[in-house]
C-alpha cells in the first residue's frame, strides 16, 4: 500500500469523523494508546473505518488459450531458427499455462528443445523434468529420454547418457508409431549407447543447475560464531554509546574480511521483478518456473518454488495485485514477516519479550541470534516513541489494510476469498475459531495487527536493499546498481552507521554478504552506511536525512571533522599516522621527510622510508585502478588493490583521496561477482 492509497483513505476518514463531529476526540483517543495492538484496535473498532478498505481479489490468472496462442509464437519463432526467441515465448506460455493443463507439459518440451538446440544442455534437461512431472503424453516420452542422453552426452555424463538411452528404447514400447521405425530407433540408440563408451568423465565441469545464479560462488565465513551462526567469531554484540545495540570486533579485522554471510528473515522484490527475479530468492531466473495457481510471480527452482508457497505466497497469490504496490513500499514485507512467523509464533512472542534486557533481546532460549527466527526480527528497533500522532495513524492505517486482507485470506479462520489459489493450505485454518470475530479471535487479530505495525515502523529503520550491478559492458564506469528487493536482516540490522564506514554489503540473489572495506581494530565498532556517504553528500543534507529516517544524530568522525565532498580531498600532500599518538604528520616544507613532528603532541617523525615504499606500490596499485575502471575484476587487482589500501591506511589519515578510489575500486571488483548483469 503507498502513500497515495494511505492518504486518500485518511481523507476519507477525516471527513467521516468530522461530520461526525468526533474527530477531536478520536485523535486524542488514538494518540493516547501505548501499544501497537491498541493503536490497531482504535482504528479497528471505529464504525467510520468499515466501509473505507475495500478488500477484493486481484491477480493475474492462468489462461488455457493464452498459454496456446503464447506456444503458437514460440513455434513460429523455432521454425525460424529464432532459438532464444522461441524460449522467450514458450517462457510466457508457462507462466499462463494452467497447472494441471496438457499445455504446460507441452511448452516445457518445447522450451527444452529450443535450449537443446542453443547448447544450453543443462536448462533443456531442467525443463525435460518438468514435462515429465506434468503429465508429458506417455506416448512420445521415448523423445524426453532420448534428448536427456543427448543432453547428458553432451555434458559428458556417461552414466546418466547409457541410463536415458535405454530408457528410451523402453519408452518406444509406448510410442504411436509403425514396427519399423521403431526398430530403427532403437538400432540407432544401441549405436549411441556404443559411442558413449568414449565419454571423458572427468570433463564434468559444473553442477547441473548452476545456470540460475547470476553471481560467481558463495564467499564463506572463515570461522562462524556459535551465538550469531551468520557472523564471523570475530565480531559480537555489544552495547554501543549510544544505549543501542551495535556489533564489535574481537580482534583486529583486515580489509575485505567476510564478517557477515546472511539470508533475510523475509524479502520482497520491487513489482517491476516479479517476472525477471525468483519471488523467494531473488536470483534472476533464467529459466523461469511459475507459481501453480497464478501468473504474476515467478520462481527458479522447485524448492524456491515451494518455500515461497509454504511461507507467504499461499495468501498472497490472489491478492497479491493489491497489497503490493508500484512504487515498492514496505507494508508487503512487513506482512511477508508475519505469514513467515505463522500465527502461532507472533501471538506467542508478545508476552515472553517483554522482560529481556537489551543485550539477550531476539535471542531464543539456547541464547542463539539467528536469522531465521522471528524473534530476532522483532527485536529491533522502531522508534514508535519518536513518532508523531499523525505518523503513527498514517502506518496504523496501512497496518489495517494489510490485516483486512490477512482476514480475507484465512489467516484468522474462514476466508472471505472467492477463489482460493491451488493447495491453500493454512495451518491457522485448524486452530481458529471460524465464527470470526469472538473476543479470542479479535485479539488475535489486533496482535497480528499490532505486529504488522511495529514491522512497518521497524523496516524503514533496518530493511536493507537487495541489489543487482547492471554491468554496462562497453563503458564499464557507466555502470549502476539497481534496487530489486528490500530483507529484513536482523544481524546487519545490528550495525549502526558511519559516513566513512568500515564495512560493505553485496547481494547474492537475496543472501547478503558484509565485509571489511577498511582495517577494524579489536574493540573498534563495525559501521555501515545508511545511504549518507561523506564524499558525495554534505554534512547537513547528511545529519537532516539520517535524523528524518533514523531517528539519530551523526556524530562520526566524518561529521564531527566536517571531512570534505570527493573533489575536495586532499590528495597530494597527505597527513601521516604519528607512531606515538596517531595524531597528524604532515610533510615539511622542502620535503625534509626525516624532520617530520606531529602537530598534535610534537614528536619528531621520520617519514621518509613510508615515502618511499608508497611510491613503489603507487604504478602497480595506478595500473590496477585503471584496469577496473576498463572492467576487469581478476584476482590479481583485487589482491593489488588490498595490499595498497592496507598499508595507506596504516600510514595515512583519512580523508585522503586513494583511500576513497581505491576502495570503490574494491567495492567495484566485488559488485561484478556478486549479482550482476549486463545492463
Ligand atoms: C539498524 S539499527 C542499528 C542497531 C541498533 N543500534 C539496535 O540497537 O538494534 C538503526 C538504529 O540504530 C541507531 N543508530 C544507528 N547508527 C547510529 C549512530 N551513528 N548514532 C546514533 N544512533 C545510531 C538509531 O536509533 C537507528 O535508528
Amino acid at each position: 500500500m503507498d502513500q497515495s492509497q494511505v492518504a486518500r483513505i485518511l481523507t476519507s476518514l477525516t471527513d467521516k469523523l468530522k461530520s461526525a463531529n468526533i474527530y477531536n476526540e478520536f485523535i486524542s483517543d488514538f494518540g493516547k494508546c501505548s501499544t501497537d495492538h491498541d493503536r490497531v484496535a482504535c482504528l479497528y473498532n471505529l464504525p467510520q473505518v468499515q466501509d473505507l478498505f475495500l478488500v477484493e481479489e486481484k491477480f493475474k490468472s492462468k489462461c488455457k488459450r493464452e498459454a496456446e496462442i503464447l506456444r503458437g509464437k514460440g513455434n513460429e519463432r523455432f521454425k525460424a531458427c529464432d532459438y532464444a526467441g522461441a524460449v522467450e515465448w514458450y517462457t510466457q506460455s508457462i507462466i499462463k499455462a494452467p497447472d494441471d493443463s496438457e499445455n504446460l507439459s507441452l511448452a516445457y518440451n518445447n522450451r527444452s528443445t529450443a535450449n537443446f538446440y542453443l547448447k544450453n544442455y543443462a536448462q533443456s534437461l531442467q525443463d525435460i523434468e518438468l514435462a515429465f512431472m506434468h503429465n508429458y503424453p506417455l506416448k512420445s516420452c521415448y523423445k524426453l529420454y532420448q534428448r536427456i542422453g543427448r543432453c547428458m552426452y553432451y555434458l559428458y555424463r556417461k552414466e546418466e547418457a547409457i541410463k536415458a538411452f535405454q530408457q528410451t528404447i523402453e519408452a518406444l514400447e509406448m510410442a504411436d508409431m509403425p514396427k519399423d521405425s521403431k526398430s530403427n530407433i532403437r538400432s540407432d540408440m544401441h549405436k549411441v549407447i556404443e559411442q558413449c563408451s568414449s565419454i571423458d568423465s572427468k570433463m564434468v565441469n559444473m553442477p547441473l543447475k548452476s545456470y540460475n545464479c547470476c553471481h560467481k560462488g558463495i564467499p564463506k565465513l572463515s570461522k562462524a560464531s556459535m551465538k550469531i551462526p551468520c557472523l564471523s567469531d570475530c565480531v559480537e554484540i555489544r552495547l554501543d554509546s549510544y544505549g543501542g545495540r551495535g556489533l564489535f570486533a574481537n580482534r583486529n579485522i583486515e580489509v575485505g574480511e567476510v564478517l557477515i554471510v546472511e539470508t533475510p528473515f523475509a524479502s520482497a522484490l520491487l513489482k517491476e521483478f516479479n517476472l525477471s527475479h525468483c519471488q523467494f530468492c531473488c536470483n534472476r531466473v533464467k529459466l523461469p518456473i511459475p507459481c501453480k495457481s497464478c501468473s504474476g510471480v515467478i520462481f527458479c527452482s522447485l524448492h524456491c518454488r515451494e518455500a515461497a508457497w509454504r511461507k507467504f505466497h499461499w495468501a498472497e497469490c490472489h491478492i497479491l495485485e493489491n497489497i503490493q504496490s508500484d512504487k515498492g513500499d514496505l507494508s508487503l514485507l512487513a506482512t511477508r514477516m508475519i505469514l513467515t512467523a505463522g500465527l502461532e509464533e507472533i501471538i506467542s512472542i508478545e508476552e515472553s519479550d517483554k522482560e529481556v534486557d537489551i543485550l539477550n533481546a531476539g535471542m531464543d532460549k539456547d541464547g542463539v541470534y539467528a536469522s531465521d527466527n522471528y524473534k530476532s526480527a522483532y527485536s529491533l528497533v522502531n522508534h514508535s516513541n519518536d513518532r508523531t500522532v499523525a505518523d503513527l495513524l498514517n502506518r496504523t492505517i496501512s497496518a489495517l489494510y494489510h490485516l483486512k486482507y490477512l482476514e480475507f485470506v484465512g489467516f484468522f479462520g474462514n476466508a472471505d476469498i472467492k477463489s482460493k489459489p491451488t493447495n491453500i493450505a493454512c495451518e491457522a485454518e485448524a486452530d481458529c475459531d471460524p465464527t470470526s470475530n469472538s473476543d479470542e479471535t479479535l485479539h488475535k487479530k489486533f496482535c497480528v495487527g499490532g505486529h504488522i505495525l511495529r514491522n512497518i515502523m521497524m523496516l524503514p529503520c533496518n530493511a536493507h536493499e537487495v541489489s543487482e550491478f547492471a554491468l554496462n559492458e562497453s563503458n564499464p564506469a557507466m555502470s549502476a546498481t539497481k534496487e530489486l528487493a528490500a530483507g529484513v536482516y536482523p544481524v546487519l540490522s545490528l550495525i549502526n552507521h558511519s559516513c566513512d564506514p568500515s564495512v560493505v554489503r553485496h547481494s547474492y540473489g537475496n543472501l547478503c554478504i558484509g565485509r571489511a572495506i577498511r582495517s577494524i581494530a579489536a574493540g573498534d565498532e563495525l559501521k555501515d552506511n545508511y545511504g549518507a556517504l561523506y564524499p558525495t553528500m554534505d554534512l547537513e543534507k547528511r545529519q537532516s536525512t539520517l535524523h528524518s529516517q533514523y531517528f539519530f544524530k551523526c556524530s562520526c568522525e566524518a561529521c564531527q571533522g566536517d571531512w570534505p565532498q570527493y573533489f575536495d580531498i586532499q590528495c597530494d600532500r597527505p597527513f601521516f599516522r604519528c607512531t606515538g599518538c596517531d595524531g597528524h604528520v604532515p610533510i615539511p616544507p622542502g620535503n625534509l621527510t626525516e624532520q617530520a613532528r606531529c602537530i598534535a603532541c610534537g614528536q619528531q617523525q621520520d617519514i621518509t622510508q613510508t615515502l618511499l615504499r608508497m611510491g613503489d606500490m603507487e604504478e602497480p596499485y595506478k595500473q590496477a585502478l585503471t584496469s577496473v575502471i576498463d572492467g576487469g575484476n581478476s584476482v590479481s587487482n583485487i589482491t593489488t588493490l588490498l595490499s595498497y589500501l592496507k598499508f595507506v591506511e596504516k600510514h595515512v589519515h583519512r580523508p585522503w583521496r586513494d583511500i576513497n578510489d581505491c576502495q570503490e575500486a574494491f567495492k567495484q571488483c566485488l559488485n561484478m561477482h556478486a549479482n550482476c548483469y549486463p545492463a
